[in-house]
């Protein structure tokens, strides 16, 4: 039995780290046929030693019945909506207000503004024990049984302090057609979008339509993390890269409100390229003690900017 016991430590961390491979770097090392096949043994070794089944395992995955109902979640530090800025004028006012409200010179970080559905993930002792929608920014809905399906969420993660990530759970432009070339091969109504495909996906109570979707996400942000040491946004997008999460590689620091200009034009063409929809850009003032001088107004901060795309002219038929 201590042999299975060690099979099974030893299946399941090589498990994690080709999956890791395939679906946080997009760089498999070995066949999938290999995965498959260290998947298949390690699920009988969980059958003949069921006691050695952890939630972790990479096999548990796809959780059993379907939920009756989502539970509802209280978060502790709010998920706020950002400010939208729509044109040059609004960015520029937003850095000048900015730099007003802070006496050292501010240092910008520009992402990409996925369009997917803001959740947020909570690890206690490494392990995964909680997913949930952003909701109206305090209460969201438990879909930790649907977000566990998402395969570039580690199930587990080196860091044993308590630590909540958020970022935007959503649907691939590949796995979008394929969904709306089933769903109209079935006479089904298609999503109109991978936006609402996303939403709609998490909000199947049963894990294992989700698990179908082929959902990914990019994390982006942290809630509640005590004892961190970290002092800029941007360290943060790193530390959560070293803990396996799967970040968006585009973002960029920016010095002048020209540089964030420049990343603004640069990615407004780029975007027909990426294989995932964005409906913005965000930019954040890069330090967290001049986050904090800056404070919020009643809905959003004002160390935060979301710039909107135009909204595209309706594609006719
Ligand atoms: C049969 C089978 C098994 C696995 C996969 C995809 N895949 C591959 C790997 C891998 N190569 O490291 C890791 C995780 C994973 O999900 C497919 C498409 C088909």
């Amino acid at each position: 039995r201590q042999q299975a016991q060690d099979k099974v430590k030893q299946l399941t961390e090589i498990l994690n780290h080709y999956n890791y491979e395939y679906h946080v770097l997009d760089n498999p090392s070995v066949p999938d046929a290999v995965y498959d096949q260290k998947m298949q043994e390690l699920r009988k070794l969980e059958e003949a030693f069921p006691d050695l089944v952890t939630a972790e395992s990479p096999t548990q995955r796809v959780g059993g019945e379907p939920l009756d109902a989502f539970q509802k979640v209280q978060h502790k530090i709010p998920m706020l909506s950002l400010g939208n800025a729509f044109n040059e004028q609004d960015l520029r006012d937003f850095a000048r207000r900015a730099s007003q409200g802070t006496d050292e010179p501010v240092q910008f970080v520009c992402e990409l503004k996925i369009d997917g559905l803001a959740v947020s993930l909570t690890y206690e002792n490494g392990k995964l024990v909680r997913g949930a929608t952003r909701g109206d920014g305090t209460t969201g809905e438990d879909i930790t049984s649907n977000l566990r399906t998402i395969r570039s969420i580690p199930l587990s993660i080196k860091e044993t302090e308590t630590i909540e990530v958020r970022g935007e759970a959503f649907m691939p432009h590949q796995s979008f057609l394929a969904l709306n070339k089933e769903k109209e091969a079935n006479e089904e109504e298609p999503f109109a979008n991978p936006r609402n495909a996303a939403a709609g996906s998490l909000r199947q109570l049963d894990p294992k339509i989700a698990a179908k979707r082929n959902l990914d996400i990019f994390l982006y942000g942290v809630g509640a993390w005590k004892n961190s040491k970290l002092t800029t946004h941007s360290e943060r997008l790193e530390r959560l890269k070293e803990l396996g999460l799967k970040t968006n590689p585009e973002w960029k620091k920016c010095d002048t409100i020209d540089e964030v200009l420049e990343y603004v034009s640069y990615w407004t063409k780029e975007r027909p390229n990426l294989n995932y929809e964005i409906d913005g850009i965000v930019i954040k003032v890069n330090n967290l003690k001049q986050q904090e001088e800056l404070g919020f107004t009643a809905k959003s901060p004002r160390w935060a900017i979301a710039y909107k795309f135009p909204a595209e002219e309706a594609v006719t038929k």
